[in-house]
């Protein structure tokens, strides 16, 4: 039975992004060390809470200027320019040792490997491309608008459709072997008729519906209340936390079916939110780590778009975030739910530079598409000046956005140090069930919780009370080096301020943007009256089948690299599409090539949501995949006591109850904390196992159950920060209205491999 989970479960390994950093270690004990209003704002909202005006150090640092690297994307505009940066570029990749040493990790000898990039790079330089006829047949074109890391795919499938098309013809009888090899490889992952794999999809006409426009336009509000109004649907999002929110608004009936009318909308208002109330609906969550069923069969469903089963038919589909079709790790999820929904009524929401590529996608598949588009619902003003690192300029439903954790816990600390307001805080790191609580600290107004600090994680469909964004900085480390945000990121984070229907009694609506530092106010002034980032390609995924078939070519201990590096340069796609890329591939396979998995567990690892990078887990990773390689089965307890993670909890539950020291030092939740959130991830990668391998990793109520005392302990460190730091704890919030959903939070060990096996049937395979 598991191997046939895993066959299942491997059909489409979405390789994600993560790198372990080898060599750090978790330490049990707790001993880790770590490290003039604007003159044109039309109104100011309230008299502001006054801070402190000191500054202090870390402001001081915060004055210089970083060096920023800007965003390297070349854009070609026109034919000749493409083929003259071609003519340049094309010589200069095949003399690179990448493109060597991946033919040679494909099984050609060195040798072999130098002379086919050779009489590669002379064919270029020799004019063969120049004919447009003959460049039309490859795909050099896609290098416009490509990262360096899309380039490097271009270049090398341009390489691979040489070898397969011409390099027989041209070269002497001692390549032909590896001619031969090369073009078998190529074969074996190329995918050309992407539309044509969704049978039940091609069987009815579908209708698109594209609702597009800036943040806050109403663009979800009018296809979630076309889900509310239908017989059966589905909502598929980017994260959990939006799963969740959609799955509880439905629930409670706070989303107006598209049926009524104003005046029966008017009248719901009048009733409070439950699933009772009129417009409530029932409807069920599932995302990769947690199944909430309020009914067996309930007709409508909200799910992370990866959990999208394929071949049930719904009336009415609504995929959320349409432009991360483009993203390189995850859009293929994108592009799966386009191609294959077996809806009648498809709704797309995102932003407009994603267009052109779903009018060329929908016209592959043969469907209608109309598209909507929407204005902002209220102003969004840049203010005149920044706070020009002044903290005093601080008001009550300001928002301050910051990517370093770090910085992020300075910020809170010195803010609720000097001032009687709290902070809310919301970042990756956190679980969406502590991101949820936090958000709904600073949007009940009530708290204390006056000002929200965050990472990027508040930029994407959290509905919050924010009346300005202060951005701390405009730059983000993309592991390796600090980039300019780009047009689309600093749009989606400001476009966070001023949310239609949420602003306070007596408030204007609108919302405000500045920045806490004055250099860095022209970059956001300058972002937002222009074009979103473009969207050029849609990302395919992998697929299972063309792993075997490939890693039967390669040689016999081809690492995980070798292969899913095949699925990346060697194939040949249709114009719309990139296939997903999978930065980072080398270290992660580093990680999974020293144990004795097989292909099907290996890629079943790559889809799980491993920490890579966290470096307080890199032992927790390490013993966690090799009980799964020896025993084939993970103890979860004891991996908790051997990890030292039990203490962990069992400590801080301590110090909840009586305020104890933790491990005999004293209490410091923002330690507590770091090492909390590390343990949680590995629960939730064990949890997300336990729904693929149900034998491997069997002990799922355990697992919940130590997530829950997780999550309560994360609540709780988060509340102390604010008491260690002069603030005071928050006290009770008022009756939650989720209370009143039921539902059964469950195990339900077929739905993924249905799930799965439901895209076999869809591309033939079944
Ligand atoms: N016609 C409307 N009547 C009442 N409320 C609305 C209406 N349109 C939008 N809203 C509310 O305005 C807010 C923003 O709408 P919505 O989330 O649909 O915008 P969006 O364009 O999808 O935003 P983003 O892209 O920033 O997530 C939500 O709280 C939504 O419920």
């Amino acid at each position: 039975m598991r191997g046939v989970l895993l066959r299942a479960a491997s059909r489409y390994p979405s390789v994600l992004l993560r790198t372990p950093s080898l060599g750090l270690r978790f330490r049990s004990g707790g001993a880790q060390k770590s490290r003039k209003r604007a003159d044109a704002k039309p109104e100011p909202p309230r008299p502001p809470k006054r801070l402190s005006p000191s500054r202090t150090a870390y402001y001081a640092r915060q004055t210089r200027t970083p060096e920023l690297t800007p965003p390297l994307i070349p854009q070609f505009k026109s034919h000749e320019d493409t083929l003259s940066r071609f003519r340049e570029l094309g010589p200069q990749w095949a003399k690179t040792s990448a493109a060597r040493e991946r033919l040679v990790s494909f099984g050609v000898s060195l040798d072999d490997a130098r002379k086919l990039l050779s009489a590669y790079a002379a064919e270029i330089e020799g004019q063969f491309f120049d004919d447009p006829l003959v460049l039309a047949q490859y795909p050099v074109f896609k290098l416009g608008g490509a990262d360096h890391l899309d380039a490097e795919v271009v270049h090398s499938q341009t390489f691979f459709k040489w070898i397969k098309t011409r390099a027989a013809s041209q070269l002497g009888p001692s390549l032909q072997d590896a001619i031969a090899l090369l073009t078998k490889i190529s074969e074996a992952v190329t995918q050309k008729h992407v539309a044509e794999g969704f049978e039940r999809a091609r069987s009815i006409r579908r209708t698109f519906i594209m609702h597009v426009g800036p943040t806050n336009s109403g663009k979800t509000y009018h296809a979630l209340r076309a889900l509310a109004g239908a017989k059966s649907g589905i909502y598929c999002g980017p994260l959990r936390l939006l799963a969740h929110e959609i799955w509880e608004r439905l629930n409670l009936g706070q989303v107006a079916p598209l049926w009524a009318t104003p005046e029966q909308i008017a009248e719901a208002a009048k009733i409070k939110s439950s699933v009772d109330h009129p417009f409530a609906r029932e409807c069920n969550m599932l995302t990769g780590e947690e199944i909430k069923v309020v009914k067996e069969g309930a007709p409508l469903s909200s799910c992370t778009i990866e959990m999208l089963a394929l071949a049930r038919y719904r009336d009415v589909a609504v995929i959320d975030e349409i432009q991360m079709i483009a993203d390189p790790a995850r859009g293929s999820a994108w592009t799966l739910a386009v191609m294959g929904l077996f809806a009648k009524e498809i709704h797309l929401c995102g932003e407009d530079t994603a267009v052109p590529l779903i009018q060329k996608l929908v016209e592959e598949t043969g469907d209608e598409l109309i598209i909507r588009r929407y204005e902002r619902l209220t102003p969004l003003i840049v203010e005149e000046e920044s706070l020009d690192g002044d903290t005093s300029r601080l008001q009550q439903g300001d928002a301050i956005v910051t990517f370093n954790r770090t910085s992020i816990f300075a910020l809170k600390a010195k803010i609720e140090r000097e001032t009687p307001m709290k902070c809310a805080t919301i970042y990756g790191n956190l679980p969406p069930e502590i991101r949820s609580q936090q958000a709904a600290l600073f949007n009940a107004g009530n708290t204390g919780y006056d000002v929200l600090i965050g990472s990027d994680a508040i930029g994407m469909g959290l509905n919050l009370k924010i009346r300005r964004i202060i951005f701390d900085v405009v730059s983000k480390y993309d592991g390796s080096s600090d980039r300019l945000l780009s047009t689309s990121q600093i749009k989606q984070i400001a476009g966070r301020a001023g949310r239609f229907g949420m602003q306070n009694p007596g408030d204007k609506p609108g919302g405000f943007v500045t920045t806490l530092r004055s250099e860095d106010l022209p970059v956001v002034r300058r972002s937002l009256p222009k074009p979103n980032t473009p969207v050029h390609y849609a990302r395919l995924p992998i697929e299972t089948g063309s792993i075997l078939l490939v890693s039967a070519l390669l040689p016999k201990n081809a690492s995980t690299q070798t292969i899913f590096s095949a699925h990346m340069y060697a194939g040949e796609l249709p114009d719309n599409y990139m296939p997903r890329t999978i930065p980072k591939l080398d270290t992660m396979s580093e990680f999974l090539d020293t144990r004795d998995l097989s292909l099907a567990s290996r890629s079943l690892m790559m889809e799980a949501p491993f920490p890579w990078r966290e470096f307080l887990v890199q032992d927790a990773i390490s013993k966690l995949l090799k009980l799964y390689d020896d025993n084939s089965f993970v103890d979860l307890q004891k991996f908790l006591e051997d990890m030292g993670f039990d203490e962990k909890l069992r400590d801080v539950e301590n110090a909840m109850r009586t305020g104890a020291k933790c491990s005999g030092e004293p209490f410091q939740p923002s330690r507590e904390l770091r090492n909390l959130e590390a343990v949680h991830k590995m629960i939730v990668v064990y949890v997300w196992l336990s729904f693929r391998d149900p034998i491997a990793c069997a002990e799922f109520e355990l697992a919940q159950e130590i997530k829950t005392r997780l999550e309560k302990a994360l609540h709780w460190c988060l509340e102390e920060m604010t008491f260690e730091s002069g603030g005071q704890a928050a006290k009770g919030k008022g009756k939650d209205p989720m209370a009143s959903i039921e539902f059964v939070q469950r195990r339900k060990k077929q739905l993924v491999t249905e799930r799965l096996e439901e895209r076999w049937v869809q591309r033939g395979m079944m």
